[in-house]
């Protein structure tokens, strides 16, 4: 999965055109600075806030914080020059300034990494406090974020809204999509969207919130009206450390400074559910916490639990239909058009959110009857690529989402196999690997390991560790008896499509709507929907030419 450091291009595109100016010294206050050490400007307008200096523009503050390569403070030479009219820093930011000779004023406070929020949403105004902002939706959780994002607002639209976006696909603040290089931008970007999807008269946003968006403070200061939860399983154990550390930094957006409500996906198979649900409502008041149960929906003490659960599952094409129960007989019908059991619980969370926002039942369920079925496609999520062997491009790079992906591929009459092409990324959690490898090996017939994004690391052990697993999954009996160690990507999918027959299903996974592979910060072109079309034309060719 590339997420490739932010190098600036499209913040122009992210501002507002009439920030509201604040002076140094109305944002020294507002942080409450340890000092403003300024030898000018205290009376300076700033117009805008950044974490970058390469990104700074005239009238901005230039936020130098501490990073794991660098100190910030070491560009702010730069971003003076650049046109910003103050520094944000700490203490260290402040003693590297007092050598560097530039004389804008500093702010200094002992974690100035919490106070860029703050400060960004003071300088664009991005939540107004007489509500004239838009409605803000966020999804948090390992897996379905996208999607579910993607849902809201299809809900949202058919309600009548006009929509924003911002997520790992794109972000959507008007005509033109602006390319996505975090599934949560940092904080000034967040906020400078949230004023310019205003401007441009965005009624309500849809909002994908990473854990490294909480840890990192990059949605401070920002106020939902509903957030969701979808699950919590194995990923970004690099950052957290642990799952009880990882749970702690998805916790911190169900507080009441950060959402006015929230709805959790239960599961039986995800006990983190329940303690979000838990957590959120001694937070925010049992009365402001929804919950839906999805496994067990017709028993079991989930969804006895539950407010909503989930009846009447029943395939309609390639998606599902299914209704939603609450506990007091009110029912809501939703038919999702996108394929897979994880993607009913995405819909419903979605579906759940937006009532939960205030919307009357009626009134959402004749939207939802209006524009059936609710989404059809996601870019690079369970993306149908071909058919005979279905061909599905989907970003599963997580075990529990490979899980899922493998069973709902697998042909409902037992006849054909499942074949999947996946690998893991380089420089991200590294015990993921060999757990990845061992369920592709139970869930699929056929395992082709290969490249993700190497990133800075050497790709060859990170296969050798994937594969090593599956191997000795393979060995305990696992379903598969192939497994495969495939490079490049390109030949690993054109291999998976030349073993298939007509019956069998192909998967490949991890990188979804991805168009270019990081290999040592290089961006190498690499898509696999236009691989996978590519090598099904050339196999449907060889066959015609064969009869
Ligand atoms: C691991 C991580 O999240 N790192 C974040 C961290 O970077 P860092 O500490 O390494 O920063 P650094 O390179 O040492 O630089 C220090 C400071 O100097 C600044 N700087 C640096 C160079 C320069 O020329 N000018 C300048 O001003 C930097 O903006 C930074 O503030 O602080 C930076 C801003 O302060 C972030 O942009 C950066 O996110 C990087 C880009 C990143 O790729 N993060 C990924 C892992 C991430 O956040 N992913 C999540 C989860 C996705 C998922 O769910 O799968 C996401 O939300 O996308
Ligand atoms: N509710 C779910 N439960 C488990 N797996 C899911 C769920 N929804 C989607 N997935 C799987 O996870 C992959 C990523 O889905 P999606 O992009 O919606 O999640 P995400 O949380 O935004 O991921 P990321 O933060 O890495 O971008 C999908 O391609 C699918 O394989």
């Amino acid at each position: 999965m590339a997420t490739s450091a932010h190098e600036g291009g499209d913040a122009q595109s992210m501002r507002p055109s009439r920030p509201v100016s604040h002076t140094v010294a109305e944002l020294a206050a507002l942080t409450g600075a340890e000092s403003v050490p300024a030898r000018s400007g205290a009376a300076e307008p700033v117009t805008g806030v950044v974490l970058n200096s390469r990104e700074v523009q005239p009238g901005d503050l230039y936020a130098a914080l501490p990073g794991a390569r660098v100190h910030g403070a070491r560009f702010a030479a730069d971003a003076a020059a650049a046109g910003a009219v103050a520094v944000l820093t700490d203490p260290e930011g402040a003693r590297l300034l007092a050598g560097a000779g530039t004389d804008l004023p500093v702010l200094v406070c002992a974690d100035p990494r919490a106070w860029v929020g703050p400060v960004a949403r003071a300088v664009y105004d991005s939540q107004p406090a007489d509500g004239s902002g838009q409605e803000l939706f966020a999804v948090t959780g390992t897996n379905g974020k996208t999607t579910t994002t993607y849902f809201i607002t299809s809900v949202l639209r058919a309600l009548g809204h006009t929509t924003g976006l911002i997520g790992t696909i794109e972000i959507l603040a008007g005509d033109t999509p602006i390319p996505s290089h975090l599934t949560t931008p940092e904080a000034p970007h967040v906020h400078s969207l949230l004023a310019l999807m205003r401007e441009r008269g965005i009624t309500a946003t849809g909002m994908e919130v990473s854990s490294h968006a909480l840890e990192f403070h990059r949605v401070d200061g920002v106020r939902y009206d509903v957030a969701g939860f979808t699950n919590l399983t194995q990923d970004h154990l690099d950052l957290h450390g642990s799952m009880a550390e990882y749970f702690e930094a998805k916790a911190q957006l169900f507080t009441a400074d950060r959402t006015r409500r929230a709805v959790v996906v239960l599961s039986e198979e995800d006990p983190w559910g329940a303690a979000m649900a838990q957590r959120a409502r001694e937070n925010l008041g049992t009365e402001r916490v929804s919950t839906v149960a999805l496994r067990g929906s017709d028993s079991g003490e989930d969804a006895d639990a539950a407010d909503w659960t989930l009846r009447s599952l029943e395939r309609r094409g390639i998606g599902t239909a299914f209704t939603l129960t609450h506990a007091d007989g009110r029912e809501l019908r939703v038919h999702t058009g996108l394929p897979g059991e994880f993607n009913v619980a995405n819909a419903a969370l979605a579906v759940l959110m937006v009532l939960d926002s205030g919307v009357p039942l009626e009134t959402l369920q004749r939207a939802l009857d209006e524009h059936d079925p609710l989404t059809t496609s996601v870019p690079g999520r369970m993306q149908l690529v071909g058919t005979a062997p279905t061909s599905l491009v989907d970003f599963a790079h997580n075990p529990d989402a490979l899980v899922r992906v493998l069973r709902s591929v697998r042909p409902e009459n037992g006849e054909g196999r499942v074949i999947v092409v996946f690998g893991a990324t380089g420089q991200r959690d590294t015990t993921k690997r060999p757990i990845m490898g061992r369920v592709a090996a139970e869930e699929a017939d056929v395992v082709i390991v290969t490249d993700d994004d190497p990133h800075g690391e050497d790709p060859g052990p990170i296969r050798e560790q994937v594969a090593a697993g599956a191997r000795e999954a393979v060995a305990d009996g696992a379903r598969a008896t192939d497994v495969l160690v495939v490079e490049p990507r390109a030949t690993a999918i054109h291999t998976a499509v030349r073993m298939a027959r007509p019956e069998d299903a192909i998967i490949v996974a991890g990188r979804g709507h991805e168009t270019a592979q990081d290999v040592n910060g290089v961006n190498v072109p690499l898509d696999d929907r236009v691989e996978l079309r590519n090598a099904l034309e050339a196999l449907h060719a060889h066959t015609k030419e064969q009869k």
